[in-house]
């Protein structure tokens, strides 16, 4: 079989992540890490109740699908932007070689902005766990194919303790029954397609109904216009995440009234 882009990402990010235990180890991270308030009220987990549908809208350079997003990046003033705009919550990509992230871009929005900063990165060890709650994330991204379920379960234990919500995101039957049975209290279905690319915010409207009432349901990817959060919205999801739509926008207030259904003028 071919190797994906996800399992490439992967063993890249796991290198990445042994060469950070080099510098701090995973001892002293954790104990960074619990030394911060845990008794945060999982502000990320709040967003997503708090409306009718929430707008996760994400700082993101460049991606693998697209390649360079977004040449002049002033990730600051473009969080800065979201914030004003009403969003519920930024994600932050931190992976440095597809995304052009980095922790510090994560560490610097989350301490301009009130609104919780979710960690997008491809956790594969506990290690980036503890270092998103340094960084003063809300929340991180765990991803089903990336994870067996008994480590997802682990982890989420990991977010509980530390006050981090766990986004855990699925892309089909399977993953979702494994998320639920891993004990996912918020699960996002990525529309895009990992093998070709290809994105269908369908696949968000028609996975929604396998999700308990009681999980949170965020739909990812691919979300281009009102009438794609019209389609979500009747489905009930609780929110959108929204990156290259927003990042091409060169007004952020207006783009995300569209999507919203509104009149931008
Ligand atoms: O975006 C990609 O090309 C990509 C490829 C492989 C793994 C993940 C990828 N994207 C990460 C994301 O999930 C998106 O940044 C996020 O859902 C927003 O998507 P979009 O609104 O389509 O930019």
């Amino acid at each position: 079989m071919n190797t994906t882009i996800l399992e490439t990402i992967a063993a890249a990010t796991k290198a990445r992540v042994e060469k950070a235990k080099q510098e701090k180890s995973l001892e002293t991270i954790k104990s960074e890490a619990q030394r911060l308030d845990a008794n945060t009220g999982f502000p990320f987990e709040q967003a997503l109740r708090s409306e009718d549908i929430a707008f996760i809208c994400e700082c993101k350079k460049a991606s693998p699908s697209k390649g360079l997003i977004a040449q002049d990046f002033p990730y600051l003033k473009i969080a800065g932007e979201y914030e004003e705009a009403g969003a519920a919550a930024i994600s932050v990509l931190t992976e440095p070689q597809w995304f052009l992230g980095s922790n510090e871009i994560l560490q610097e929005i989350a301490s301009a902005v009130k609104i919780p900063c979710l960690r997008k990165d491809f956790t594969v060890d506990e290690y980036m766990i503890y270092e998103a709650k340094t960084l003063g994330a809300s929340a991180v991204l765990l991803i089903c194919a990336l994870l067996k379920e008994d480590t997802m379960r682990d982890y989420i234990k990991i977010c509980d303790r530390l006050g981090l919500s766990a986004l855990v995101e699925a892309h089909d039957e399977r993953e979702i029954q494994s998320a639920v049975r891993a004990g996912a209290r918020i699960i996002g279905v990525n529309n895009r397609n990992l093998h070709d690319f290809t994105v269908d915010v369908h696949n968000s409207e028609r996975l929604r109904k396998l999700v308990p009432e009681t999980v949170l349901f965020v739909a990812e990817s691919g979300i281009r216009s009102a009438a794609d959060i019209r389609v979500l919205r009747n489905a009930r999801v609780n929110g959108v995440l929204i990156g290259e739509t927003l990042m091409r926008a060169p007004d952020k207030r207006a783009m995300l009234c569209e999507l919203r259904g509104g009149n931008s003028q």
